[in-house]
């Protein structure tokens, strides 16, 4: 696939003009910062994970994006519902696996969760995505330790047992969908220093995947305006701090113009 920046464009206005709900049954670190990366693109996120409720706010939302971060039981049976109620309606599904890889509690629950209702894009780093396709990967916590095209085979192995599109971010960001592949180069090293900014990858997923059914195209676009945001923030301020400020800044009135001049593809 050729990424197009006019097209990236026309998703960031759909996200804009149709402000689509996006239902996050997401980590205590990351929930204010994915809220707010989400306001920042325009979309209406809500974090809701009670087992209670989960059904009926799939029901009403557009797309649902699961992150295991802070895993536990409750949340898993709030995962579950959810996944199964969004897989009966028809809407995208977007999975991170945070940690996968760095315990058996994680890289169980991840498969289950999966195997049940798989999702339509699966974003991860490269530890996580190569142990989530059952390789015997190290992992840092949350933290790769390897390179993102260092999860290409797995990346390919995951997307055609479970027809998902996956995401490996990094340095470089793959986006896998069976045998096509797209990467892109922007971004900025700092942006691995601020927590959760996979997180909120995986969350503005979510929003592109509500406005655009080509789920392959939606999360390379979206990882383009990721890596592109960041970048623009970072050469604002180059300190941690800041540059979370300044990423939503950034996303907030982001232009077509930066897509066009700034959109680095690499394949
Ligand atoms: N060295 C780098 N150069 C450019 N961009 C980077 C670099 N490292 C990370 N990024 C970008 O930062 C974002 C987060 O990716 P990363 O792979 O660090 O996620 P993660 O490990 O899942 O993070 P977290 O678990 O903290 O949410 C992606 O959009 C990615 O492209
Ligand atoms: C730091 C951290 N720990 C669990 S989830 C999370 C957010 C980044 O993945
Ligand atoms: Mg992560």
């Amino acid at each position: 696939m050729q990424l197009n920046p006019h097209q990236i464009w026309r998703d960031i206005q759909a996200i804009r003009s149709a402000q689509p709900l996006i239902h996050n049954i997401t980590n205590f670190v990351v929930m204010n910062t994915t809220a707010n990366a989400l306001l920042a693109i325009g979309a209406s996120p809500a974090m809701v994970h009670a087992t209670e409720e989960v059904e009926e706010f799939v029901s009403i939302s557009q797309a649902l994006v699961v992150n295991i971060g802070t895993l536990d039981t409750n949340f898993v049976g709030g995962m579950e519902l959810a996944m199964k109620q969004a897989h009966k309606l028809n809407k995208p599904i977007v999975f991170d696996p945070v940690g996968v890889g760095a315990t058996s509690y994680r890289n169980k629950i991840s498969t289950q969760l999966i195997q049940a209702t798989p999702p339509s894009v699966i974003r991860g780093n490269a530890s996580e995505i190569m142990a989530l396709a059952g390789l015997d990967a190290q992992t840092k916590g949350v933290d790769s330790i390897y390179g993102s095209e260092s999860a290409l085979n797995a990346a390919y192995f995951l997307s055609k047992k479970y027809n998902s599109t996956v995401v490996i971010s990094g340095a470089t960001d793959f986006i896998i969908h069976q045998d096509n592949m797209v990467s892109t180069a922007n971004g900025h090293p700092l942006m691995s220093k601020v927590t959760g900014m996979g997180c909120t990858a995986t969350a503005l997923i979510g929003a592109f995947v509500a406005v655009n059914p080509n789920y392959f195209e939606a999360a390379a676009h979206a990882m383009a305006v990721m890596g592109i945001s960041g970048e623009i923030a970072a050469e604002k301020n180059p300190y941690p701090g800041s540059l979370q400020v300044n990423f939503l800044d950034t996303l907030h009135k982001l232009t077509g113009d930066d897509i066009l001049y700034r959109l680095q593809v690499t394949s």
